[in-house]
């Protein structure tokens, strides 16, 4: 529906819906709106900051798809969005999903003024050059290099968990959670975010292309340092059910336990794909 109120009919317009509309987890913005839900926000209030996270996830897929990037063929099932229309187009299709995301939150009626800046803030410093753009930096310059434990966590909290812990600080202040919950709940979103990128990189050596919609063993292709890689599968499984204790106690400490939270931190451990 946004995609096409803020779009022109035509070549960009279809490049724009078939990534996003392509479907995917939808992750993001189930758990912004799943902790919007947990701190009692009503219910309309985290709708155009979930889509536009999604529209900034989707572009990040888009740009980290293309040749000059992790050069992959498949995503969500598909083929990517430059081998299914050309280069420039998916590069213009990333650039107007992540203009439109921040025009939507700007436009919307149901937000205070106060909640617009809060989110449109929150999200472009999550999404910019000193979280996920940097992660992704971080993450072309370590390749083919042997990296550490912890330049690894660094990589991956900046490339994938500041746009999860935008999702749980979004919907915990949409909620208007006091500061020390938003603080717990940003420790739980830290956890959440490594819970993530291990099962991830557990996927890709033993998950099924097809249940994933990507391939599988691309990390190994690409020379990646991954937590198989540098712990072992077991290794691997044993740092990831650390993180889950650590991220349900804090869910504890901020009073939202037994929330659907408590679920998504189990799915996440253990999803398929
Ligand atoms: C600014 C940009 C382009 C950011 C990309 C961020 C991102 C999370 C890419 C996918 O990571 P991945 O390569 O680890 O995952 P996948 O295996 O799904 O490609
Ligand atoms: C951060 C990573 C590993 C990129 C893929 O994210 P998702 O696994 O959430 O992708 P979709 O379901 O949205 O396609």
């Amino acid at each position: 529906m946004y995609v096409r109120d803020y779009t022109v009919p035509g070549r960009l317009q279809d490049s724009i819906l078939y990534s996003i509309e392509a479907g995917g987890k939808r992750l993001r913005p189930i758990l912004l709106l799943a902790t919007a839900e947990a701190f009692g926000a009503p219910s309309e209030k985290g709708v155009t900051a979930a889509a536009a996270l999604e529209m900034v996830h989707t572009y990040s897929l888009i740009h980290d798809d293309l040749p000059a990037m992790d050069n992959d063929d498949y995503r969500r099932g598909m083929p990517t969005n430059h081998k299914k229309f050309d280069e420039a187009t998916a590069i213009l299709a990333g650039d107007a999903l992540l203009t439109m995301s921040t025009q939507l939150i700007a436009e919307d009626p149901s937000l205070e003024q106060t909640e617009k800046l809060f989110l449109i803030q929150e999200l472009t410093k999550a999404a910019g050059p000193r979280g996920m753009v940097e992660g992704q930096m971080q993450d072309m310059l370590s390749e083919g290099k042997e990296i550490s434990l912890e330049a690894l966590e660094n990589i991956h909290k900046n490339k994938t968990g500041r746009l999860l812990d935008f999702a749980i600080c979004a919907g915990a202040r949409l909620g208007n959670a006091s500061e020390e919950s938003m603080e717990q709940m940003s420790e739980m979103a830290e956890a959440l975010g490594l819970i993530f990128q291990i099962q991830d990189d557990i996927l890709d050596v033993t998950g099924d292309a097809e249940v994933i919609g990507k391939p599988v063993g691309s990390d190994v292709i690409n020379d990646k340092s991954t937590y198989p890689g540098l712990l072992g599968l077991d290794g691997a499984v044993n740092q990831k059910n650390d993180y889950v204790g650590t991220a349900q106690a804090a869910l504890k400490e901020a009073g939202v336990e037994g929330t659907v939270l408590s679920q998504l931190i189990h799915y996440l451990s253990t999803r398929d794909h």
